[in-house]
């Protein structure tokens, strides 16, 4: 494809990862810090100390603490911030937008103050030609491997095929293979809902529950996570893909994970705000089990791991009294839902 001009938003773990593949891939790329010793620290050494220690960057890459000078002029936003700041940053971008801008995000979330997917905050905030075609990339991708060019498989959804198409074709490579989506919903459904049950695991970890424990929790939580998205109108196999079981297992078994650490963290006896400080980067799912469970309640769905993770997370419960709770629930058949729907 021909090389374009790009700008990723966010110079955290992920969105340094995905600048370094953009220019890897030959497009000139602009990163955007939101402290200026980052971007300074791109620039000058070609590192990023804080969220990628020991990487080495292209030396193409750029990096500016201008929003005003990432965006303008580029044909390719990509926008990797933490989920609840999303709005903000969209809000401060928006007037600088080429009309023909391309906007794909790849944060894992729901807006917590108004329960929203991420691309219906971009869809609201952006240019209507702008908005009609926004996109987002999701998918199993430690940062921290993607940097090591170890092989990794993502997805990149919009209601614009075309829009899929060019972000599949920007961010494609030998050891970083982008399939296109048609369920926006699904997928970022599914890449949301699997950090809260990351959390899960690595309290779970943490306790030594142990492997079938685990298993339980990565297969009953996929059950709850399709769930919710078929309630909020996502494709059900959309969940058997990328998005959905295959970011749900690297999440629940990596130690790359921050949610898994956060999880094991709270197994160790920290609280909530003990172990945010100590873990110093994004933990999505902590807002996104408020989120889920608020979405749970409105849409009449049986949430149990969301709501008991909810009450550890929230109400102080100890989590070995949740997990007794989730097994001493009613017995059921599991394929409750594939029976309610056969008859
Ligand atoms: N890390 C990964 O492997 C993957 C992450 N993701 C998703 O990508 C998104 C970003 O995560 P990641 O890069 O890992 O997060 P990190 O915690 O590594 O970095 C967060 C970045 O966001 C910036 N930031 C924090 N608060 C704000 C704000 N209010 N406004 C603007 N920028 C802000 C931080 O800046 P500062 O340093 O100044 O605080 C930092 O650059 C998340 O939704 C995550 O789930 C998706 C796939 C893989
Ligand atoms: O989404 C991710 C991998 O696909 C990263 O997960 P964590 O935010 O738990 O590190």
């Amino acid at each position: 494809m021909t090389l374009q001009k790009t700008a990723v938003l966010g110079a955290g773990s992920w969105g340094t990862v995905l600048a370094s593949v953009l220019a890897e891939n030959g497009h000139d790329v602009m990163l955007w810090a939101r402290r200026e010793d980052a971007a300074v620290e791109i620039n000058l050494h070609r590192t990023n100390s804080k969220y990628l220690p020991g990487a080495k960057l292209p030396s193409a890459l750029c990096a500016t603490h201008s929003l005003v000078e990432a965006v303008t002029g580029r044909e390719f936003i990509l926008m990797v911030v933490p989920s609840q700041s999303v709005r903000e940053v969209a809000r401060e971008v928006a007037p600088h937008l080429s009309s023909e801008a391309l906007v794909t995000h790849a944060a894992k979330g729901f807006e917590l103050s108004s329960l929203k997917r991420i691309t219906e905050v971009l869809q609201e905030e952006l240019p209507s030609g702008v908005a009609n075609r926004v996109a987002v990339l999701s998918g199993p991708s430690h940062a921290e491997e993607v940097i090591c060019h170890s092989p990794t498989t993502v997805v990149v959804a919009s209601e614009n095929s075309e829009a899929a198409e060019r972000t599949q074709a920007l961010l494609n490579n030998s050891t970083l293979r982008v399939y296109t989506h048609p369920d926006v919903i699904g997928v970022e459904i599914g890449g949301s809902l699997k950090n809260i049950i990351a959390l899960g695991a690595g309290l779970s970890d943490g306790l030594g529950f142990g492997d079938n424990a685990k298993a339980a929790l990565i297969t009953r939580g996929l059950a709850e996570m399709a769930r919710l998205g078929m309630a909020m109108d996502a494709k059900p196999i959309t969940f058997a893909g990328l998005s959905g079981v295959g970011d749900l297992v690297a999440t629940c078994t990596s130690k790359h994970s921050r949610n898994w650490r956060a999880g094991n963290l709270l197994s160790q006896g920290y609280s909530l705000d003990e172990m945010l400080q100590q873990m110093g980067m994004v933990v999505e799912g902590v807002k996104t089990t408020q989120a889920a469970y608020r979405l749970a309640q409105k849409h009449g769905v049986e949430m149990p791991i969301t709501e008991e993770l909810s009450k550890v997370l929230f109400e102080g419960k100890d989590p070995r009294r949740a997990v007794e709770d989730l097994m001493a629930r009613d017995m059921t058949d599991e394929m409750e839902e594939m029976i309610k729907l056969s008859y």
